[in-house]
């Protein structure tokens, strides 16, 4: 009896450490500059996502918050410092064969200073948002870009194989609301 109680314990601790390794999480940010009827992308011309139109984020730092992260890889990236940014969500993606998942957090704003400018990682361009190429986009975008574009904010989870294929998806949209007085500074 006792024996079983000690083999259950450590199985629950066997699988407890299972779930520890499985939900190590990197935390990244990404930032969707608009204006009227437009986005801006960033071609990452290095690194993860190389040769693909993206937002604007990467790694929260030690001792920074995400908002300063966005706000920081933001001027990094294109030179634009946001005034304000909108929380429109959280990407999570997990590659098949890698315990980390990438929590992306996504944010939205129009009230930037500055001029987008060509840096190292990335060049920007303004797309009309009926001509966003998705084909040289990451594949879960053309999934999500349409709940940003409506002002609706969500929840979303991506299973990659590779970074082409999407085995699996889901997108709980929160509130289907706009959300302009959730602006953050
Ligand atoms: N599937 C996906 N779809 C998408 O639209 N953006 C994604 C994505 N997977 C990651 N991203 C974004 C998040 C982040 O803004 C960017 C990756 O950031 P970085 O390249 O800066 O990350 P790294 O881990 O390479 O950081 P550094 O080593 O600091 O450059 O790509």
């Amino acid at each position: 009896m006792i024996k079983s109680d000690i083999l259950n314990q450590l199985q629950t601790l066997w699988k407890l450490s299972d779930w520890a390794v499985m939900v190590s999480r990197k935390v990244l940010t990404l930032v969707l500059v608009t204006r009227p009827n437009q986005v801006l992308l960033g071609m990452k011309k290095r690194g993860f996502g190389e040769g693909w139109w993206n937002g604007f984020g990467g790694k929260v730092e030690k001792g920074e918050t995400i908002i300063e992260a966005a706000k920081r890889e933001l001027q990094e990236e294109c030179c634009l410092t946001a005034n304000t940014l909108t929380e429109v969500g959280q990407l999570d993606f997990e590659f098949v064969g890698d315990p980390q998942i990438l929590e992306v957090h996504l944010f939205t704003t129009k009230d930037v200073s500055g001029v987008p400018t060509e840096t190292s990682e990335m060049k920007p361009q303004w797309f009309d948002i009926d001509k966003i190429p998705f084909h040289k986009m990451w594949p879960d975008d053309k999934l999500w870009f349409p709940h940003v574009l409506k002002g609706s904010k969500f929840s979303a989870f991506f299973l990659f194989e590779g970074h082409h294929k999407i085995l699996k998806h889901k997108i709980d949209v929160v509130t289907e609301q706009s959300h302009i007085d959730s602006e953050v500074k």
